[in-house]
């Protein structure tokens, strides 16, 4: 017992009772002093004041302010310390990094709007090599960039590392999506969901793909028809939108032909709330947090769009279930939305259709179907409409490339009138587009710092001891940019991807998909969208540069991508007629 009482603790509990008290009499004098230089501008008399001070209404309030102002006084010092004490994680680790700032940690410069987060963590990699420790808020970052660490993370001890770095609060429809799902549900879900993405799955949404497409065709070609100048990130946004909203949510846009859309609108609204100040705040005070979580979910523009995208996939959900009861065959429909069904009621092709309609058989609950409809949304759109701008950037200011990727195209496909969407096979057949594509996301990878895993034990990294809860950040641009691995890395050259090369390489120099057991879901659906779009537009037009066009891209990292911040502007020229479409 005695021990226990002079236990460390017990110490550090009555010097902070005794610095309460010292602080209440502490406010109590000042408390004194303060109203009593007031009230001589108030009170007409001393004896007036005298009066009133000796009533027991003032007593009670003065002690009542001066206790209020001590455990005010007393929080923020508790807080202090532990924040100090926070901020040394890293140290006692032996990890180097730059000094954190005592509230916002190190997420001032990471989310600086004037210098861009990946340049930031170039002077980081820079200054304390290739590990090194960051702060989001409170949140201890450890960035691995050495690549047997990195494999090491993501693929051999991912039962470590299943989970992404937790919110500390729960947003809903996130925590029912697949990025923010955690350990056995996450398993189980991504288990459900993903032959929904399986090759045989994706030609099944081939055919909407190819229709927007060819409207990303007819849009480029009043372009090339006017000769104006386009700008290929609205553009391929507009694609992206359409193919997505109709995938996955079966939600019919018009965005190409009104690049005004309001559900287009709407998206880009959606995502740049992300860079609203307000977020700031929310990571270095957990209770702006939670006051935010209710804010975006009643009152804010991008609380309002999610519900209407909820609502929405409810109602489409509702009334395909009723089909199903009249006798429509389920198989009638062919976009993400019902192969999420299907997958979540397990009924698989050619399987008695009454099979699993039960409720009760669900492997995934309906907001668990609208939350994933949702984030392949948000997932599908800027993603691919980002690899395609600077994949079209690319193409445009490098003729040979596009000269020898139009010949390939026109060997497999100029016999085949364009008709991409019965040839599937042959889209990835495309080994220099293949080639391009992959060089373009090596350069200008659109995911950026979203490849982050949780630790959910202790283990050792290298030579360095990771406690369970610290999170890993994979330096995608880094990796990308590392001479060592790409000679003369900012240069480039699709020939990097040539197959001999490619067998030759580590697995984790290149990706900008993640890797491992969590890496991106849409993998396939990008590469075949973005093939497909690439095919088709290449075959009829050529790109080239125009006088808005950037000699160096201006990038920006509002989130987790790589956005041109000044969009990117080419003109499209007619080639001579083909046999094509
Ligand atoms: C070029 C286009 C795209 C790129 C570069 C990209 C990149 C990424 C990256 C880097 C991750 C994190 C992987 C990791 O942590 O290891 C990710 C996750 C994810 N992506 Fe994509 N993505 C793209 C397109 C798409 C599309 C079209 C969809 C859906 C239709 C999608 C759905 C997802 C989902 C659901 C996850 C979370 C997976 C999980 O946690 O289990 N992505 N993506």
């Amino acid at each position: 017992m005695f021990d226990c009482l002079m236990s460390y603790h017990f110490l550090i509990f009555i010097l902070q009772i005794t610095v309460l008290f010292g602080l209440i009499v502490f406010f109590d004098g000042i408390i004194h002093v303060v109203a009593s230089q007031v009230s001589s501008w108030i009170f007409w008399s001393k004896e007036e004041w005298t009066a009133s001070k000796s009533s027991s209404s003032w007593n009670v309030t003065n002690h009542l302010l001066a206790i209020g102002l001590a455990l005010m006084a007393i929080s923020l010092l508790r807080n202090y310390i532990y924040r100090r004490r926070a901020f040394q994680f890293f140290r006692r680790l032996g990890i180097p990094g730059p000094n954190p700032h005592l509230i916002k940690g190190n997420a001032d410069k990471m989310r600086n709007r004037s210098l861009l987060a990946v340049d930031i963590m170039d002077q980081w990699q820079a200054e304390f090599g290739d590990f090194y420790g960051y702060f989001i808020g409170m949140k201890p970052y450890v960035v691995v960039g050495d690549l047997d660490m990195v494999q090491q993370v993501l693929i051999r001890d991912f039962h470590k590392f299943v989970n992404r770095p937790s919110m500390g609060i729960e947003i809903r429809p996130v925590i029912n999506t697949l990025v923010g799902l955690r350990s056995q549900r996450w398993k189980e879900v991504r288990r459900v969901i993903s032959p929904t993405f399986s090759t045989r799955k994706m030609r099944k949404i081939n055919s909407t793909i190819n229709r927007c497409v060819d409207i990303l065709v007819e849009v480029v070609g009043k372009h090339a028809e006017n000769q104006s100048d386009i700008d290929f990130y609205g553009v391929f946004q507009g694609l992206t939108c359409q193919v997505i909203g109709e995938c996955a949510l079966n939600t019919t846009v018009d965005c190409q032909r009104q690049p005004q859309d309001e559900f287009l609108n709407s998206l880009r609204q959606f995502l740049k709330q992300a860079n609203n100040p307000i977020i700031d705040l929310a990571i270095y005070f957990p209770l702006v947090r939670e006051i935010l979580a209710v804010v975006c979910r009643v009152a804010s523009p991008c609380g309002q769009f999610t519900q209407s995208i909820i609502d929405k996939v409810q109602s489409v959900i509702d009334h395909r279930r009723n089909h199903y009861r009249d006798g429509v065959a389920p198989t009638s429909h062919n976009d993400i939305l019902q192969l999420l069904m299907e997958a979540s009621e397990n009924r698989l092709e050619g399987e008695n259709a009454a099979e699993g309609r039960s409720r009760s058989n669900q492997l995934l609950t309906d907001d668990e179907i609208i939350a994933n409809a949702w984030v392949f949304l948000l997932g599908g759109f800027e993603t691919t409409a980002n690899a395609l701008t600077y994949c079209a950037y690319l193409i445009a200011t490098h003729p040979d490339v596009q000269e020898k990727l139009h010949q390939e195209l026109m060997d497999h496909l100029g016999e085949s009138s364009g008709d991409l969407e019965t040839d599937y096979n042959k889209i990835s057949q495309l080994t220099y587009l293949d080639q391009v594509f992959s060089e373009a996301l090596r350069l200008f990878p659109p995911v950026v710092l979203f490849v982050t895993r949780e630790a959910s034990e202790d283990t050792q990294l290298g030579q360095f001891h990771i406690p369970a809860g610290t999170n890993v950040q994979i330096p995608i641009w880094q990796i990308h940019h590392d001479p060592n691995l790409w000679p003369d890395p900012y240069r480039f050259d699709p020939d990097r991807f040539e197959p001999e090369l490619k067998k030759n390489r580590h697995p984790m120099a290149w990706i900008p998909f993640g890797a491992g057991p969590r890496c991106c879901l849409g993998v396939r659906f990008a590469l075949l969208e973005a093939k497909i779009a690439l095919a088709k537009l290449l075959m009829k037009y050529r790109l080239v540069p125009c006088e808005r066009t950037e000699e160096k891209l201006t990038l920006s990292v509002p989130t987790v991508t790589l956005n041109p911040k000044n969009g990117v502007w080419l003109r499209a020229e007619k080639r001579e007629e083909t046999s094509v479409c």
